[in-house]
């Protein structure tokens, strides 16, 4: 998408391919204030002001094995600079479904550590209070480990956060996030540090 009627266009068509709200604030990486902009801006005469929101399309690096691997290099260089002020080791690299995935399982190989992957609450097909996201059983498990947590985007931070407390009462140690791109600009979440490759930080 190169621009905003690109992302317009692409709004309107997700929802008429049956997708919510929500399932297109995730697809287009934004803001579900921002979906709702966005398809109002798509009717003839109405205008509204634009929420502070940035679209991320980082496709250019998913279309390509070799470029996640890449990328998986660098987030591993990431997660050992960390690990080096914290004395800390890695035992699971935990990815976050689905987006998180590919990058885990290369870093978790690049690291020696073992992979293991978490499906959000959000990822659910109906979400009811009390619901709680899980540790998938076809992957590693993490009670008792020390884990490093890798998604794709940080939006407002509650799948991030989501996934710590649920590290945390299967008695696992969250020690480091590591994400693409970081569009909240924590530096800690939950006392976890956050490490991005990119991260945004508005000046206005
Ligand atoms: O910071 P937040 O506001 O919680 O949003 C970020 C989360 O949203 C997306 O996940 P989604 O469940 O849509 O899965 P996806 O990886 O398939 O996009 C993304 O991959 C992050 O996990």
């Amino acid at each position: 998408m190169k621009n905003i009627e690109d992302l317009i266009q692409k709004a309107v068509e997700l929802q008429s391919n049956g997708l919510v709200t929500g399932q297109i604030a995730d697809e287009l990486n934004v803001s579900r204030e921002t979906v709702t902009w966005l398809l109002t801006r798509s009717k003839k005469g109405v205008t509204a002001p634009a929420p502070k929101d940035i679209s991320v399309n980082w496709s250019s690096i998913g279309k390509s094995a070799t470029r996640l691997h890449y990328i998986s290099l660098a987030l591993c260089d990431m997660v050992l600079e960390t690990l080096e002020k914290t004395n800390a080791e890695v035992d699971v690299v935990v990815g976050v479904a689905a987006s998180g995935i590919p990058l885990a399982s290369m870093m978790a190989n690049e690291l020696g550590a073992d992979f293991a992957l978490y499906h959000s609450r959000k990822g659910q097909d109906v979400v009811q209070p009390g619901h709680k996201g899980t540790i998938s059983r076809n992957f590693g498990t993490v009670a008792g480990k020390n884990c490093v947590i890798v998604d794709d985007v940080i939006t407002t931070g509650s799948t991030t956060m989501e996934v710590i407390e649920q590290l945390r009462e299967m008695g696992a140690k969250p020690i480091v996030v590591v994400v693409l791109v970081d569009k909240k600009g924590a530096d800690t979440i939950a006392n976890v540090p956050i490490q991005s490759l990119v991260r945004i930080v508005r000046v206005d």
